[in-house]
């Protein structure tokens, strides 16, 4: 399986006009990654939130890039999320990614967004190494 990045990707594409265009801070040696993002109104769910999938979204994205900032170019095989507390739309909220293990092909990572120094929800990947 091949994968292209033509700058187009949701979250972190330069070329997409509707997306977050998020930057992320690399540690190659932590094998971590960051961003601070803050979300647009037109990513709500329920009115005034944001919709879960975003929240998602940016968890997986976080957890790749700490993958792929270590030199891993990978897809995600599995994601298992928990939300605790609702992020408001139009808030600013910093996630953090990193990985914690590998197993053959597959890598394991966790991720967390934070709100105000709150924890609003944490995720567990696995990542399927490719190439
Ligand atoms: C520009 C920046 C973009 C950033 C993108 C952010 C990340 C993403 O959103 S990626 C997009 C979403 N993910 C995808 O599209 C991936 C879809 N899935 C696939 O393509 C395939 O299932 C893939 C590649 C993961 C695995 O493919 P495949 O070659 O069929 O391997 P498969 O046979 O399923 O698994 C190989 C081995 O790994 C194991 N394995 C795979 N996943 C897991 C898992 N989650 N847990 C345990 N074992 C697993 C299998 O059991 C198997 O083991 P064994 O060899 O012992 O039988």
């Amino acid at each position: 399986m091949d994968v292209i990045d033509d700058g187009r990707c949701f979250i972190c594409g330069k070329d997409n006009p509707i997306g977050l265009k998020a930057q992320f801070i690399i540690d190659p040696e932590q094998r971590r990654a960051e961003t601070t993002v803050q979300i647009p109104e037109h990513f709500q769910g329920w009115q005034g939130i944001t919709h879960g999938g975003i929240i998602s979204a940016l968890l997986d994205e976080i957890c790749a890039q700490a993958c792929m900032g270590s030199g891993m170019q990978v897809v995600t095989s599995e994601l298992k999320l928990r939300y605790r507390a609702p992020v408001p739309t139009g808030s600013t909220i910093r996630v953090v990614g990193e990985v914690t293990g590998k197993r053959r092909r597959l890598v394991d990572a966790k991720g967390r967004a934070e709100l105000d120094g709150q924890v609003v929800a944490e995720a567990e990947v696995v990542m399927f190494r490719l190439g």
